[in-house]
């Protein structure tokens, strides 16, 4: 039985925020934890967390009751990427991911290896990173965003990911073509007065919500706030209030 994936979605009862954990180090982080609730958001550590510190922190916040995205956006040949997801999801990781890129037999791979596991995190293919706009496609010779974004999301459906990372832009076009079960993570949230920063497809928290995100996934708008904690509440509350006028 998979305790992730068969049991009753736990967004009904907890925020769909995810903060990305982007330090380099882990006292910053277990600082930074000991003031959370694991109820008032999930945790992402990525590559920089991950490279810094390893699987030892992010067993320690597994351990303390984080549901963790291990968000290492792996792209390689389907073997490797298989035995890595099937490494991560050792480390009772809530979440892993993959680029939709790497193509359906990556995707495939990466699924069959999680369902050997007995508590299947959920996988999830990365789309087209949330830094980018159509110029930087046009440079890399695809088109449109949301045309991108729309054939890989399908891609990565039909070879067994559970969702997708888009921008919130292209929610509301993902949930009309993927259904309502596909999960939509959604990183590129900035709140209407912080600073856009290396990202470009961006949305406020509300509106990501209102437009069909399932997890919202937030860095520096609130790691870098002067009151990091606040900013959690204050986004909490926005989208519960955004939930409930749905
Ligand atoms: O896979 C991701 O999490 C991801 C995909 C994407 O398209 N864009 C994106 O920003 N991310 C991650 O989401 C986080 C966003 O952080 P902030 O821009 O600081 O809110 C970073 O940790 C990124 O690595």
């Amino acid at each position: 039985m998979n305790p992730f994936v068969d049991l009753p979605s736990p967004l009904a009862t907890v925020s769909p925020v995810i903060v990305a954990l982007d330090f380099h180090d882990e006292r910053s982080v277990l600082e930074f934890i000991s003031r959370l609730e694991p109820g008032s958001c999930r945790l992402k550590v990525g590559k920089e967390l991950f490279t810094a510190t390893g699987p030892h922190l992010v067993q320690t916040l597994v351990a303390r009751g984080f549901e963790v995205f291990l968000d290492l956006k792996f792209h390689d040949i389907p073997n490797t990427v298989a035995s890595a997801c099937k490494v991560a999801a050792d480390l009772g990781v809530w979440m892993v991911d993959v680029h939709a890129s790497g193509g359906r037999r990556m995707i495939e791979a990466a699924r069959e290896a999680l369902d050997t596991q007995s508590a299947r995190p959920l996988l999830i293919a990365v789309t087209v990173l949330t830094s980018m706009d159509a110029s930087d496609l046009a440079e890399i010779g695809l088109s449109d965003p949301a045309g991108q974004v729309s054939r890989l999301a399908a891609l990565a459906q039909s070879s067994g990911a559970d969702g997708v990372v888009c921008s919130a832009q292209e929610a509301p076009l993902l949930r009309g073509e993927r259904g309502p079960a596909f999960k939509l993570v959604t990183p590129g949230i900035r709140l209407a007065d912080s600073a856009a920063d290396d990202q470009r497809r961006v949305m406020t928290p509300s509106a990501a919500i209102a437009a069909g995100s399932d997890y919202l996934v937030i860095g520096r708008p609130i790691t870098r706030a002067d009151e990091p904690f606040a900013v959690l509440q204050r986004i909490n509350a926005e989208v519960a209030q955004a939930r409930g006028a749905q």
